[in-house]
């Protein structure tokens, strides 16, 4: 079978190393290009000597120059740079024929009044934003196999909408009262010199962040009131962690009158029998990102209080594995008729 030429831009950063990461082991994918500006030139194997010696690994970097990485046949490329220029890109790569899928937040919203206003500047290309699908792909497979575009969901959001959506559809839970509490690996604010970011400002150190408006709110929020049928708003308190990667969250909300706790293992059990990538631990699973970091499983555990009604929801990904970078690639096998597993077997 001939393999899907694809380029990787922006592969030096963490997303795009993952990326590199996976798809050198992907039966059904050649990697021909990998964009950096400040590695151009140098060999991905020089770059990252984890690749040293594995096919693929001789391949040498290249500016982000659209018409350079379409000389190089691709047939499509992970977008994995920061918001605002991934749009810019997108649009050159898909003027060249080149399928996108896009790690950043610059199409995950519907509307761009909202991206103004958790982003803080314009929509950089608002005319795309009717085209590109929202890749979640356990919620929206079809749309996702069908689609040019595709915007990779942010990592905490897959964390928050994988264990809600189904109780929400279901309407087992009052939306009014949902609250996430989430808890990220420093590897989730990229590769990038931050004083707040150093070893030694988070090491031995646990602190909330981005209260009481993360950005990431914008894109939970839109999918939460799509699967609810009405605006939802919730709280969300995002927190980092000493740890590589890793996104443990814990969300609670009421269970509405009269609902029997038990319904909400059945609407788990519903969504995701099929699901090849969430793992269901059932009532009293307490999901550990021990299990998830390095793979593209979601695990997602419940509990029911009843002394205060409240459902608890846990779960863990790797933000750079089904947070980002393999769940882009699930969007891939998705978008080129590829086996739903290829490239992603990974424990
Ligand atoms: N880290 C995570 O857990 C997650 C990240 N994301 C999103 O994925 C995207 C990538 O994130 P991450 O890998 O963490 O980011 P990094 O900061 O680690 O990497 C950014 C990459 O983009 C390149 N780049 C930066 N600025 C430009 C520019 N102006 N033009 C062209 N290339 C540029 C960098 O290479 P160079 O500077 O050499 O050009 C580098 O390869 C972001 O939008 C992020 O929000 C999504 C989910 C999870
Ligand atoms: C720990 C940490 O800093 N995490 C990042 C989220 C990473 C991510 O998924 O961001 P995108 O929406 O840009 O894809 C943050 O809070 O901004």
């Amino acid at each position: 079978m001939e393999r899907v030429k694809t380029a990787i831009v922006g592969a030096s950063g963490y997303t795009g190393q993952e990326l590199v990461r996976l798809l050198l082991m992907h039966p059904g994918i050649e990697l021909v290009a990998a964009t950096s500006r400040q590695e151009a030139g140098r060999s991905l194997g020089d770059v990252f000597p984890r690749f040293r010696g594995m096919p693929g690994s001789e391949l040498a970097f290249i500016g982000p120059d659209p018409d350079a990485i379409a000389a190089t046949g691709a047939k499509a490329a992970f977008l994995a740079l920061p918001h605002g220029v991934a749009a810019e890109i997108a649009r050159a790569l898909l003027e060249r024929g080149l399928k996108v899928i896009d790690l950043s937040a610059d199409f995950r919203l519907r509307d761009p009044q909202v991206y103004a206003e958790f982003y803080g500047h314009e929509h950089p290309a608002p005319d795309l934003l009717g085209e590109a699908v929202y890749g979640l792909p356990e919620v929206r497979s079809n749309a996702i196999a069908a689609a040019r575009l595709v915007a990779s969901p942010g990592c905490y959001p897959t964390s928050i909408l994988l264990p809600l959506i189904p109780l929400l559809k279901a309407g087992l839970i009052d939306p009014a009262t949902i609250v996430a509490n989430s808890m990220s690996g420093v590897s989730g604010a990229g590769r990038k010199a931050d004083i707040p970011l150093l070893f030694c400002e988070c090491n031995e150190s646990v602190r909330a962040y981005g209260v009481p408006k993360h950005r990431h709110l914008s894109e939970i929020e839109q999918e939460l009131s799509l699967a609810a049928g009405d605006k939802v708003t919730i709280t969300f308190i995002p927190h980092l962690i000493p740890v590589n990667a890793g996104i443990a969250t814990t969300t609670t909300a009421m269970l509405k009158p009269g609902v029997d706790a038990a319904a909400v293992g059945e609407a788990l059990e519903k969504a995701y029998a099929d699901a090849d990538f969430v793992r269901l631990l059932g009532k009293g699973g307490c999901a550990d990102t021990k299990h998830v970091t390095r793979t593209n499983f979601i695990d997602i555990g419940w509990e029911h209080d009843a002394r205060t009604g409240r459902v608890l929801l846990m779960s863990a990904e790797d933000n750079l594995g089904k947070g980002a970078g393999s769940q882009a690639l699930q969007s891939f096998n998705l978008l080129f008729g590829l086996e739903p597993m290829a490239g992603l077997q990974l424990v």
